[in-house]
């Protein structure tokens, strides 16, 4: 078998060397070209599995051999070398259709685990797995709609890069199941796909979180751990909610993801960390920007391509196939069920502010209804208030109302068969522990929400301007229960 070939593009003699040594070490077949007029010659030649360019050449920029490598030769992925410091050169070279970059001065450990990504990527590519139409179809985001269906082949074309991807799109939409299906598709399925939710995480415990620990570096440390970071090497770390981090763990969260290295908490050294990043949010993360509320350079990392998920009301046609596949995964073992026609009427002509997790809710709640297995229009009990699709604007998140931030209590809970004592302190009295009195009086809270939408979750978040999972996250922790009914 020969070994895989790599072309090295670089005017510096010195770095040329040290690069054709290292891979050479590695076992692979190495070229080297000082210009952009060698590089060409070079690729007409032969076909290579990885190449790596440098962004200044004496007759032009590397940018411009990703350019025509991504055009002409799919199957090569090419990395660009970049100056320190140089984040927009990376930013535009990923743009471009690089699958990576490297900054100087290049760390050969990073150097090592980028080519060990590159040579996955080529021999799945090679194979045939990655772009087919297949893979496109393999997907796990269902839906026949041409938005759907564009959607579908966007991820397995970004599958191939490392280029960081922001996915937007409102809660229950489908943007962890697209961030999985990116992960699939790239050359790293076969490691770790980590979905962190950021706004679950409180803040003090974060960076531990993130980057992990060392043993004694703070009370209740008793052994080493290692973070999300180390949990995703070699694989894919999706940041949830990523406009819910606090603003000081962005500043090491944008180190990390520039440099590629981690240090643990109470760690003297950093460690190298081969983690592709996708981020998501169903906020609007420009405006966070303009707000102060998220840093603009780690919006232009984390923003180098961007995925839109389309809101269900917006793909109506899909509802039926939807539907039918929801169904036959929520209906018990050897049963089946259907909808009406017209129940299916009636969900196509329902705005859906919860999206694909609210037609989940809807269905699996119907289906205890259901009589023979067929789903009538009552059976979905949809908002009587729902407006019809057109007139339904985009959910914007609503604000706490007042009543909550302040926390007076008011009527109680009608889910609770007793309610819990509501956390009211007298003037001029403290608690004696504030975790456990705020505790209480998120549980109050959610409680609340939660009775006033008949134990709906998607709608208690809306109501609490939080997203589902941050919803169900503070459940767990709260131990909050549906009552039996
Ligand atoms: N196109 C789809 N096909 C099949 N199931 C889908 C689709 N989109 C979403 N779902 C399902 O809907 C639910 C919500 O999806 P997901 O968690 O990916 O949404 P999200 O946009 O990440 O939500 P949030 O913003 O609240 O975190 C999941 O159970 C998922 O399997």
């Amino acid at each position: 078998m020969t070994a895989p070939r790599i072309l090295v593009v670089d005017d510096e003699a010195d770095l040329r060397e040290l690069l054709d040594i290292t891979l050479v070490k590695m076992g692979l077949d190495v070229d080297c070209a000082e210009s952009l007029t060698a590089a060409r010659a070079c690729l007409a030649q032969s076909e290579y599995a990885l190449v790596l360019t440098d962004m200044r050449l004496p007759d032009g920029m590397g940018i411009e051999l990703v350019r025509e490598v991504a055009a002409s030769c799919r199957n090569t992925p090419i990395a660009v070398i970049t100056a320190f410091g140089s984040a927009d050169n990376a930013v535009a070279a990923l743009k471009a259709g690089a699958f990576d970059y490297l900054s100087k001065p290049v760390g050969l450990d990073q150097l090592r685990l980028m080519v060990q990504s590159a040579l996955r990527m080529h021999k799945t590519e090679g194979a045939g797995q990655a772009s087919s139409p297949a893979a496109a179809a393999s997907s796990r985001l269902v839906g026949q709609s041409p938005v759907m269906q564009d959607l579908r082949s966007q991820i397995v074309r970004l599958a191939r890069s490392m280029a960081p991807v922001a996915i937007t799109g409102e809660s229950g939409s489908g943007k962890e199941l697209a961030a999985r299906d990116i992960h699939a598709h790239s050359a790293r399925a076969d490691k770790p796909f980590i979905a962190v939710n950021c706004g679950a995480i409180p803040e003090a415990l974060m960076e531990a979180e993130f980057f992990g620990y060392r043993k004694g570096a703070f009370t209740g440390a008793s052994e080493d751990r290692d973070g999300f970071f180390q949990a995703a090497n070699g694989g894919t770390l999706m940041l949830d909610e990523v406009a819910d981090l606090p603003l000081q763990m962005q500043v090491k969260l944008l180190r990390a993801i520039q440099e590629r290295r981690v240090r643990k908490v109470g760690a003297t050294v950093e460690e190298p960390v081969d983690v592709r990043v996708i981020s998501a949010t169903h906020q609007n993360l420009a405006e966070c920007v303009e707000k102060g509320r998220f840093r603009q350079d780690l919006y232009y990392r984390l923003n180098v391509i961007e995925l839109r998920l389309p809101p269900l009301r917006e793909r109506l046609d899909d509802i039926g196939l939807l539907s039918d596949i929801l169904l036959e995964r929520l209906a018990p073992p050897g049963s089946k069920a259907v909808l009406s026609p017209e129940a299916l009427d009636a969900l196509k002509s329902y705005a859906f502010p919860g999206n694909v997790r609210e037609l989940e809710n809807i269905l699996e709640r119907a289906l205890a209804f259901a009589n023979d297995g067929v789903i009538a229009v009552a059976d979905l009990a949809l908002k009587a208030s729902a407006a019809p699709v057109e007139a339904m604007p985009a959910p914007v998140p609503q604000p706490i109302p007042e009543e909550i931030r302040v926390a007076v209590p008011v009527e109680p809970a009608p889910v609770e068969r007793q309610p819990a004592p509501a956390p009211v302190i007298p003037e001029g009295e403290l608690p004696q522990s504030l975790p456990d009195y705020l505790d209480d009086v998120e549980r109050e809270i959610i409680r609340r929400a939660l009775a006033r939408t008949h134990f709906n979750r998607t709608q208690a978040a809306e109501l609490l301007g939080i997203s589902f999972r941050q919803l169900r996250y503070r459940m767990q922790r709260l131990d909050i229960h549906e009552p039996d009914t």
